[in-house]
């Protein structure tokens, strides 16, 4: 054969794969009309009113609108159509709520018709079939998975035993940023503060330091990437086979790799286990002394938590911890550092307090209103998880006259939320943490105008230990050091762009360079 011929048999068969491409894409999308038109005529009648929205296309309905930060691309839209806004995200009817009020009946009236969670490829992979908490659906396994939980890993005494490894572990970070001020280093703040986040979390939930042989906070950070991320496969299942992001094939790499990890860690622990039985117990000692239990004593349930149920469940704590508060603690010092009014209030307040020959306790929080105000006010502008993690609805319901079918996704802004005009006035925008000073936050699911940490049956359950780090970290860290933004960067002009996941980081590290302004302490 020669050079022509292969050239032309190729244009041959490239113009064939064109055609049938075309016919495909036809057929499917005749299939599609003919489908909606003449399926379910008894809704198209009936007095089904969906929740406004934006006009869908075919097949991929609106999933070509929601851009790189969706959750901005949904507060806009929600300016035309309202708070309770109907989205077609492929085949998967979607409602977005972007209001105090609607999110105050969609969380606490009518909680528990959204009290569930939608199976996704991510959490069928990485979650293996929904087995951990945050991922799984609403019923008996999750209940009782949960209140078990509650009880043994975050209940006050919990935290309060934890308290020493906090401790320490930031008694590490002030001490190199002290050499780096010697020197007038410039530090990455991110960095180091992830790095903090992560020895916190890792001696808490695995009772022990970094294991060298994998990249735990990496593998963590894939995995909440493929949560965040809009699969096709999701929306559009008959496409799913062709996994054209190829977000399913990386699902199953870091699947892999996160299994292998988690099995290493467990049988290490078990083996430590055996051999110090007197050892201060961490999260993976209490998930092992479940392992074998049955999950719902009540209805003698046969549901026996075995080995899969555990690496799931230490999975979703892996996840819960090492971003939320490391990026609320990054943008926290983010807007510190261009506010320095606000900076010199916090350290004041600091000061009278603590003084300024000792490092902060964390017995001396409890004293520090200003820092609660700065800490409420990053919640607003920032709430970490700015779509909350999506919900389903267990049945059809019918809401402020708009009709909610079963199986609907539901989409909670609270990013949207928090800058609502309507509720937090004009400047709504800007950061200014004494709007709170007549407003206590509790987070306990009564106040739905800011909601970092979601609210009802399937809200954070980490709330105080959550946010007892993010304010420890800020306070020692702002009593200790006065920070300066590198190469002369003014502080307004300093780069505030977020990353679109389940979690929203700073799209650019921030750097800066610490001042110490503490006397004559001395580290251990
Ligand atoms: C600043 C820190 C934190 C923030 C901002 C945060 C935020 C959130 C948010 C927004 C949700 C989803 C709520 C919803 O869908 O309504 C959530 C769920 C969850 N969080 Fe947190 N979280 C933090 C820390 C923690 C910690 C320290 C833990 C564990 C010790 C934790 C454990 C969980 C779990 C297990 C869920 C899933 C609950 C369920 O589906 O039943 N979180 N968190």
């Amino acid at each position: 054969m020669t050079s022509l011929e292969i050239t032309n048999h190729s244009i041959l068969e490239t113009m064939s794969f064109a055609a049938i491409t075309v016919l495909a894409f036809l057929f499917i999308t005749l299939t599609y009309f003919l489908f909606t038109f003449f399926s379910n005529p008894k809704q198209k009648n009936s007095n089904h009113k969906k929740p406004p929205g934006p006009p869908t296309l075919p097949i991929i309905g609106n999933l070509h609108i929601l851009g790189k930060l969706p959750h901005r691309t949904l507060q806009s839209l929600s300016r035309k159509y309202g708070p309770i806004m109907s989205l077609q995200l492929g085949q998967v009817p979607t409602v977005v709520i972007s209001s105090s009020k609607a999110a105050e009946l969609f969380l606490k009236t009518h909680d528990i018709v959204f009290a569930s969670r939608p199976k996704t490829v991510a959490s069928d992979i990485l979650s293996y079939g929904s087995k951990g908490v945050a991922f799984s659906e609403y019923g008996p396994y999750w209940r009782n998975m949960r209140k078990l939980l509650s009880l043994k890993l975050v209940s006050p005494s919990k935290i309060e035993k934890f308290a020493p490894i906090r401790k320490d572990e930031l008694d590490v970070l002030v001490k190199s940023l002290e050499k780096a001020a010697s020197v007038g280093e410039v530090v990455n703040v991110s960095e180091a503060v992830e790095n903090v986040i992560e020895d916190i979390m890792y001696k808490m939930v695995l009772g022990r330091s970094k294991y060298e042989e994998f990249d735990i906070k990496g593998l963590v950070q894939q995995a909440t990437s493929l949560f965040g991320a809009f699969n096709l496969a999701d929306y559009v299942p008959w496409l799913g086979v062709l996994d054209i992001q190829g977000l399913t094939r990386a699902c199953k790499k870091v699947g892999r790799a996160i299994d292998d990890a988690l099995e290493v860690i467990i049988t290490d622990h078990e083996q430590v286990t055996n051999v110090d039985k007197n050892r201060h117990e961490d999260f993976m000692d209490i998930l092992l002394s479940i392992l074998y239990q049955t999950t719902d004593h009540e209805n003698e349930s046969n549901d026996v938590i075995d080995r899969t149920n555990i690496k799931a469940i230490l999975l979703d704590l892996l996840i819960a911890t090492l971003d939320t508060s490391s990026t609320t603690i990054e943008w926290t010092l983010s807007e510190l550092v261009r506010h320095p009014r606000v900076m010199k209030i916090l350290q004041n307040e600091i000061q009278n307090e603590v003084g300024n020959k000792r490092m902060v306790e964390e017995k001396d929080l409890k004293k520090l209103n200003y820092l609660d105000m700065v800490i409420d006010e990053v919640l607003r502008l920032y709430p970490i998880v700015p779509l909350l993690l999506p919900r389903e609805s267990r049945e059809s319901i019918t809401i402020d006259d708009y009709f909610i079918k079963e199986k609907t996704r539901v989409l909670i802004n609270a990013w949207a939320i928090g800058r609502d005009p309507n509720v937090w006035s004009e400047n709504v925008e800007e950061f200014y943490p004494e709007r709170f000073i007549n407003k206590k936050m509790n987070y306990l699911g009564n106040e739905f105008e800011s909601i970092p940490f979601g609210s009802g049956r399937r809200g954070c359950f980490g709330i105080q230990m959550g946010l007892i780090t993010v304010k420890f970290v800020i306070a020692q860290l702002v009593h200790c050091f006065n920070w300066e933004l590198p190469y002369n960067t003014n502080p307004s002009n300093l780069n505030m762009e977020e990353k679109f996941g389940i979690t929203i980081p700073r799209a650019q590290h921030l750097l800066a360079i610490p001042r110490y302004r503490l006397v004559d302490v001395e580290l251990e």
